[in-house]
């Protein structure tokens, strides 16, 4: 390929740190020891926080009480949204049975997990939109209980609009926690709630990193690092329109990483001249997470052909990829690794992120080479059965002593001849 970087990012430090892993495996001994008295007192130090740390009825009615129709409004149009896209996801997945021969019936079928805990990110901006994607997929899957958690925001607690989320979505339980403490006490079942069977819902390197420590006692969604997005555009796209959507994506933080992919050199240029002068109308915060993406994590890549285009997006396998190029057909048919996918300019990530559907807990930094997002898949077991008549099973049991002998399994080879031969 005779690809060109116009912009490069810099090489990540490749020096292993260890200082997030070690700090949570610590932690959680002591969650583990300490209990729920060691979740409190992490929320105190950590957090400054020391409410209610379970929220009943009442200051959940009092939070929508307090919130305007326009904001509820909002939240129950999204639900409604990533609620549709769940059902019919759900909907696609059917059970089955197949009969193996003449009376010997296997089959499949999903079972939702009893118990989920869902984690909304609240540290540096508060991400209603995370909690509606999880609680609302969960329960789609039919999730009996759902523990919803998220740090406190100051000394208030949870932002209204957060627990009405979280209410809406469906929470049996809304917890007012953040971070590892958070995380342990959905795992363990801190303060009378059940033991999540999964966790899900991203959260900054110290929550990602207590889910990866805790998988396999529980399930998890995934692990998820920095949001990242892939812009493919070609010559019909507007310049103004890329660089806002590169500029809005790198709004998530410093090492949020970005790239534009573009066969259009006069587009790249432009939009690498404008991006600057777009971040500084930002807001402070929000300005300096953009600019330290852009000098530090954003790529700007030319490529001569649509074909190297989509070869270039595939070996990245950003989260979020966005076309605007003409003939979207061809790139959805040949689009091969992404978490969501964006088709046109009339769209946008941000709608992903907020508002129109499908899910937006996805695969980061390449995972979405081996794996989707969030989605009502995780929230269930495929499971299988079997079951015979006697006649029917006389076959299967006498290759199953051939096969466990040549194993060495004798105990197995007996419990296949103990059916091969009636007892009376
Ligand atoms: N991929 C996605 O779909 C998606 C969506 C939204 C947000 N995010 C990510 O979620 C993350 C949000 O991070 P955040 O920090 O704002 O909120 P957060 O809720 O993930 O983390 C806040 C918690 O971190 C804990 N913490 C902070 N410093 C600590 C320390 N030194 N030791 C132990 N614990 C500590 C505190 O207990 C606090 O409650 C970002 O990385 C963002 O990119 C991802
Ligand atoms: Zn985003």
């Amino acid at each position: 390929m005779t690809v060109c970087h116009l912009k490069e990012s810099k090489p990540r430090t490749v020096a292993e740190n260890r200082a997030v892993p070690d700090r949570v495996s610590e932690m959680l001994a002591e969650l583990r020891d300490g209990g729920e008295e060691r979740a409190l007192s992490y929320a105190r130090e950590l957090d400054g926080w020391q409410g209610p740390v379970v929220l009943d009825q009442a200051a959940v009615d009092a939070a929508a009480a307090r919130l305007d129709d326009t904001v509820k409004d909002d939240i129950t149009f999204a639900r409604d949204r990533i609620r549709r896209f769940a059902d019919a996801q759900r909907a696609t997945i059917t059970d089955m049975e197949i009969e193996m021969a003449p009376g010997f019936w296997a089959g499949q079928k999903s079972i939702p997990v009893h118990a989920a805990g869902c984690y909304a990110p609240g540290g540096r901006y508060s991400h209603i939109a995370s909690a509606l994607m999880t609680i609302t997929t969960a329960k789609a899957a039919g999730v009996t209980h759902v523990t919803a958690a998220s740090p406190p925001r100051g000394d208030k607690g949870l932002a209204d609009e957060m627990v009405f989320a979280m209410d809406l979505a469906g929470a049996d339980a809304i917890l007012c926690m953040g971070g590892v403490q958070a995380v342990a006490a959905m795992t363990f079942g801190f303060f009378g709630l059940p033991e999540a069977d999964v966790l899900a819902g991203p959260g900054n390197a110290f929550v990602a990193e207590a889910k990866r420590q805790l998988f396999g006692r529980v399930g998890i969604d995934m692990i998820a690092g920095p949001t990242d997005s892939l812009i493919i555009a070609d010559s019909s796209a507007d310049a103004e329109t890329v660089a806002w959507d590169l500029v809005g994506q790198m709004e998530h933080g410093a090492d949020s990483p970005v790239w534009l992919v573009t066969t259009d050199e006069a587009l790249a240029e432009a939009v690498i001249a404008r991006i600057p002068d777009l971040i500084e109308t930002l807001p402070q915060t929000n300005a300096d997470s953009a600019r330290a993406a852009w000098a530090d994590r954003a790529e700007v890549i030319l490529c001569d052909t649509a074909e190297e285009m989509v070869e270039t997006a595939n070996d990245i396998a950003p989260e979020h990829l966005h076309v605007q190029a003409d003939n979207l057909d061809f790139w959805l048919a040949r689009l091969a690794a992404y978490g969501s996918l964006f088709l046109g300019a009339e769209t946008t990530v941000a709608f992903g992120d907020k508002a129109s559907g499908p899910n937006h807990v996805l695969p980061t930094s390449g995972a979405a080479r081996y794996t989707g997002g969030l989605s009502v898949h995780k929230f269930l077991k495929t499971v299988t059965w079997q079951r015979t008549t006697a006649e029917a099973a006389r076959p299967v049991a006498e290759v199953t002593a051939r096969i466990s002998r040549l194993e060495g399994m004798e105990g197995h080879a007996r419990t296949a001849d103990i059916r091969l031969t009636p007892r009376d």
